[in-house]
């Protein structure tokens, strides 16, 4: 593969002379260390050592046209570089699925706390998850390596994310403690219904008229059935909480991540189902973008 070894002060001209095109400096820096390889501290040491000797592990040539595409065709650079670091790991991405997000991270975070309440806690040794929406299979990856004597079920409507997930999973969390499932939301885990300890989603939740608004890198390069979540975006939050008091085990957790202006609506869901606990929690802005419940031991 084609490398680059040029002088700190003429990469960093040449930076320059492409964010001049458009597009964010934050995003080239993703692509110049995603696939130039160049590290976060080797990015600073560019400006204090502008005479310093750089390597890449790309070409100019090619990291020129990836930029080009990225800012004419907005195309994501997640999708141009066919990976997207996430949590503890690298997942592959395609236009088949969502480009898993950053926020998604914390759902993981929350979903081991409703396990292990405090720290002196062992998480449990064994029950059964779910990721309903699995996408490119992101929160799977996570509960499968987190939850390894788990038996795990990961559910989409879409094939083609379906077999993301798959070859994320096989890469990442090898083990053969998951199974995938094409279906909508529960309805493919009806012969585990009442068993499932912790149920994890991410579903479409943008309010359809809100979708044509979205950003063109959004909006023209990721999946539609992953984002419209109907005409007030709460349809597939619906459908999730209402079938979670009859598939949930007693006792156990469904975890859901929603729009920034959701939650009100979200946490009246979940009590009218007859759920208990019912807990909103911020983003990392302080934004309240989750929420959880749980089946009651006794009805
Ligand atoms: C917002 S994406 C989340 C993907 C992934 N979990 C993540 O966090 O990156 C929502 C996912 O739900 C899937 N989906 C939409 N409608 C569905 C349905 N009725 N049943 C199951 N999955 C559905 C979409 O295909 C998409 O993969």
């Amino acid at each position: 593969m084609p490398t680059t070894r040029c002088s700190a002060q003429d990469l960093l001209a040449w930076r320059q002379s492409l964010l001049m095109q458009g597009g964010r400096a934050v995003d080239f820096d993703w692509l110049l260390m995603m696939r130039g390889d160049l590290g976060w501290a080797a990015m600073q040491k560019l400006r204090i050592l502008p005479e310093s000797t750089v390597h890449l592990a790309a070409s100019l040539h090619d990291l020129e046209l990836l930029w080009h595409r990225h800012v004419t065709e907005h195309v994501p650079l997640q999708h141009l570089v066919g990976r997207c670091p996430w949590r503890d790991v690298e997942l592959q991405v395609s236009p088949a699925a969502l480009i898993p997000r950053q926020e998604t991270e914390l759902l993981i975070d929350l979903a081991l706390q409703c396990l292990k309440p405090s720290e002196s806690e062992a998480l449990p040794q064994a029950g059964v998850w779910a990721d309903l929406g699995t996408g490119s299979g992101a929160l799977a990856v996570a509960l499968a390596r987190s939850l390894p004597g788990w038996e795990g079920h990961a559910v989409d409507l879409s094939a083609e994310a379906l077999e993301l997930a798959r070859a994320n999973l096989r890469s990442l969390a090898p083990s053969p403690c998951w199974t995938l499932h094409q279906g909508s939301w529960w309805e493919p885990l009806e012969p585990w219904w009442g068993t499932v300890h912790l149920v994890v989603s991410n579903p479409p939740y943008i309010p359809r008229v809100q979708v044509q608004g979205l950003e063109p890198v959004v909006r023209d390069h990721e999946p539609h059935l992953a984002l419209s979540g109907g005409d007030d975006g709460l349809d597939c939050c619906r459908a999730l909480i209402s079938g979670a008091p009859r598939a949930l085990a007693p006792g156990g957790w469904l975890l859901l991540e929603h729009h920034h202006d959701q939650s009100e609506a979200v946490l009246v869901l979940l009590r009218d189902a007859g759920l208990e606990a019912v807990q909103a929690r911020p983003d990392l802005q302080g934004v309240m973008r989750f929420a959880l419940a749980r089946r009651p031991l006794r009805r």
